[in-house]
């Protein structure tokens, strides 16, 4: 695996595979991988000659009282753990690479961005945006891998790479990954590592609720009041407080209030033990509903 951190040598690598007519997939992450990213990574491989593994974590996507400074950062360890998948190329650039002194250049999503946790982390898409677009200019390739576990990401990135042309033929290049869970089913994500044991053990309760509320809403019970037991399960559970409990639609993120008539979503982000949770699942509309 070559592991490179300058803009002309990822270049040069990249146009060594292009040379032997390699096909090329990007993973881009934040690092402090896990299974959900190996996931990625293996799906890559499965559809690619070659992979390459982005991992930057990027300052613009956090909020001014966000988890910047504690995000984990593990490269020697990342890298081994690709290494043994079999990636060819790891790109972790620095920030000053990323965004050189006198950047200005910012991509917002409108619509699908706006709510979720594009409300509750205002400026977050914008960031998510800006340094994907930059990473699929900087590698080209010919496909992208990322996680269902971020769903408005997924819908974000999408829209953009339709609306910029940015990996032909666009939206069908970024292939979305179902969430990987634990055993237990909490989602694996690289914050779970700041849970106390006894906070990682409460948390799973939040897929458990979601999950009977999708089936009360799927066999045709009203939405609202079953949102509202959602919320109160999810704070007996442990969980302090919830930015968001709510259904959506499946690709435009639209919220939805009442009842359910197309393939939707249920999104949520909640706060334990001071960390930020997100998870989401799907929801189909009731037997006999008219779509
Ligand atoms: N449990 C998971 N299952 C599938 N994909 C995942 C999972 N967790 C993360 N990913 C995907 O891996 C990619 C990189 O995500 P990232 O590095 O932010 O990891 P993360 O575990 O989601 O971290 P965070 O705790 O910051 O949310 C994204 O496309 C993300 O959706
Ligand atoms: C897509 C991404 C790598 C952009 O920084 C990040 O948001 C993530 O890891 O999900
Ligand atoms: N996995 C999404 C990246 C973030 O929370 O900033």
């Amino acid at each position: 695996m070559q592991t490179v951190n300058r803009l002309d040598l990822l270049r040069n690598s990249v146009a060594a595979f292009r040379a032997n007519g390699e096909t090329l997939g990007l993973v881009p992450t934040m690092g402090a991988l896990h299974e959900g990213h190996l996931t990625l990574v293996r799906e890559a491989k499965s559809r690619a000659d070659r992979v390459a593994v982005s991992i930057f974590v990027n300052p613009t996507q956090f909020g001014p009282n966000e988890d910047l400074d504690a995000y984990p950062r593990q490269l020697a360890e990342d890298s081994a753990l690709l290494q043994a998948e079999g990636v060819d190329l790891l790109w972790a650039p620095d920030a000053a690479t990323m965004y050189p002194v006198g950047y200005a250049t910012s991509i917002s999503v409108a619509g699908v961005s706006d709510n979720f946790c594009g409300a509750s982390r205002p400026g977050h898409f914008d960031g998510v945006a800006t340094v994907v677009c930059k990473l699929f200019n900087q590698v080209r390739p010919d496909f992208a891998c990322f996680g269902e576990k971020d769903w408005q990401q997924l819908a974000v990135i999408r829209r953009m790479a339709r609306d910029l042309d940015l990996v032909a033929p666009y939206a069908d290049q970024i292939i979305g990954i179902a969430t990987v869970r634990e055993s237990d089913g909490l989602a694996m994500s690289s914050r779970n590592r700041y849970l106390s044991p006894a906070s990682r053990k409460a948390a799973a309760a939040l897929p458990h609720a979601m999950r009977e509320a999708i089936t009360e809403i799927e066999n045709g019970a009203e939405p609202g009041p079953v949102l509202a037991l959602l919320h109160q399960a999810i704070l007996d559970a442990g969980f302090t407080s919830i930015d968001y409990a709510a259904l959506a639609d499946a690709d435009t993120l639209e919220p939805i209030d009442s009842r359910v008539y197309a393939p939707a979503r249920l999104l949520v982000a909640a706060r334990i033990d001071g960390t930020r949770l997100i998870d989401n699942m799907p929801v189909c509309p009731p037997a006999g509903t008219n779509g």
